[in-house]
This record gives structure tokens, sequence and C-alpha cells, in this order.
């Protein structure tokens, strides 16, 4: 597999079994800094099981065990000395259905830097603005910021999702199917705000919409059943796909 510029994270042989269940199949992949890394194919080829890896996040399911490896900044993650905690601070996520917590837009926004300790207004309503700018919500939201989050609509309350994550300064954001409850004017703007927020931040996103990863991403890996068949420059893998496989796929052909 071709090498990808600057690697910040990096996935070496890894298995993942539920149970008896293999999962992941040997996956090795490297993610690069501050680009759209997308993984898509078919229901149940383990996309998202990958991502939940990066953050340990399936550490919370039982039964699963893991081999391999997956480095961060050159750590391996699941090194036993590793704060789990710290680790969830540094690479982000947002989840399918959008979940805001029953507070205001600016106490979503401003939870995580109140958990780590920042009390003063000023401060958490700088933080505020700044990360709501980036979620691209800060006009549409900044009259009512002290508004229920549950009042907004499925986009906007996806936007204090992202917001919620990325005011945690972390270097990776996660996004597991972020759209998938969304319409395409919402899907739009979301896809819009990613392409801004690669300049901060490496994005790895799941995605089943085939056009969305072909649309925001910069690399794209194709899975099937466990495995990862092909993962190149997400133009290459659209237009010219090396595996018989990959191709299948993205003309539709199964899946
Ligand atoms: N919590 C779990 N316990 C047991 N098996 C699981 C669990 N989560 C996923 N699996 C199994 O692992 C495999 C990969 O599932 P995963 O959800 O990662 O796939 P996916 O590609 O994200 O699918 P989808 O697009 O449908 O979300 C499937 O066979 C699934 O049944």
């Amino acid at each position: 597999m071709k090498k990808k510029p600057n690697p910040v994270v990096n996935i070496t042989d890894l298995k993942l079994y539920y149970g008896d269940n293999l999962a992941l199949n040997g996956i090795n992949l490297d993610i690069s800094e501050k680009m759209i890394t997308a993984f898509i194919g078919p229901s149940g080829c383990g996309k998202s099981t990958l991502i939940r890896c990066l953050n340990r996040m399936n550490d919370l399911i039982e039964g699963v065990r893991i081999e391999g490896s997956i480095k961060i900044a050159g750590k391996d993650i699941y090194d036993p000395s590793v704060n789990v905690t710290e680790l969830r601070k540094r690479v982000g996520m947002v989840f399918q259905k959008p979940n805001p917590f029953p507070k205001t837009i600016y106490e979503n926004v401003v939870y995580g830097p109140r958990v780590l300790g920042i009390k003063k207004k000023n401060t958490l309503d700088d933080i505020c603005e700044k990360t709501l700018i980036k979620a691209a919500l800060w006009n549409e939201v900044k009259d009512r910021l002290h508004l229920s989050a549950l009042e907004l609509s499925g986009g906007q309350q996806q936007r204090v999702c992202i917001a919620r994550a990325i005011a945690m300064e972390p270097e990776i954001v996660l996004l597991d199917e972020p759209c998938s409850a969304l319409d395409p004017i919402a899907t739009a703007k979301i896809e819009d705000m990613l392409v801004e927020l690669k300049k901060d931040y490496t994005v790895v996103i799941v995605t089943h919409n085939m056009q969305q990863a072909a649309r925001v991403s910069d690399y794209t890996g194709f899975f099937m059943m466990g495995e990862l068949v092909e993962y190149d420059d997400t133009t290459e893998l659209f237009t010219k796909p090396k595996k018989q496989r990959t191709e299948d796929y993205i003309t539709g052909r199964f899946g």
C-alpha cells in the first residue's frame, strides 16, 4: 500500500474480535494529518468498528479483543500506560444521530472546557464563539445561545455536537455517519464545514454515502467483510480503482 503523507495515525495488522466473530481482519492503514480520510463499504464491513478503535470506544463493549497496533503521534494507544480519558480528549467523536445534551447551546459547547476546569466567563464566552464559528453555526445561533440545543433542527444539533467535540481542542475528529439523519441542505452545510475543519484538525469520517466521500475526503478506504480492500487518494479510488471489488462497489454492482 502506497505511503500517505504526514501520517499521524499508524494502524498495523489490526484484528478485532467480538467474542468469536472476527470483525476486522488485519488492517494496515496510515491516516494523514490535517486531511479528511473517509471509510466506505457495505453495511457490516467494519467501518464503525474501525473508527471506534481510534479512541478506544470499543473498550466499552464486552467481549472485544484486539490484536495489532494503533499508534497516534508515534504512541500505541492500547499501551496499558495510556490514559483513555486523555486519549478521548485528543480524539473527539461525533455520532450518527445528533445527541446534544438537554442543555442550552452555550452549555453544550462549553461543557468540555468546564470539565477541564475553565471557569472564567470571558474565557468560556470566547471558546463558545470561536468554536461555533468553526462549526459554521455562530451566525444562526449567536442571538439565542441560551436556548435549549434540543430546540434546534437536526442539522444544527449535529453542528452543536461537532462544536462540543472541537471545543476540547482535539487533534483528531472522528465522525461516524454524521449526516445520515440529515436532509441534503443540512448535509451540504456539514460537508462545507468539514473541509474548513481540516485546516486545524485531522478528520476521519465513516459514510455509507459514496458521493459524500468523493466530495469531501482526500483519502478513501474501501472495506469489505472486515478487510481493507483498497486505500488511495479519493479521486484515484473513485476514477481508477485498482481492485475489481472496489470497481464493482463504486459502480453499484453490489452493496
Ligand atoms: N457491539 C457489537 N457486538 C457484536 N458484534 C458487533 C458489534 N458491533 C458490530 N458488530 C459486528 O461487527 C461487524 C462490523 O460491524 P460495523 O458496525 O463495524 O460495520 P459497519 O461497516 O459500520 O456497518 P454499518 O454501515 O451497517 O454501520 C458486523 O458483523 C457486526 O454485526
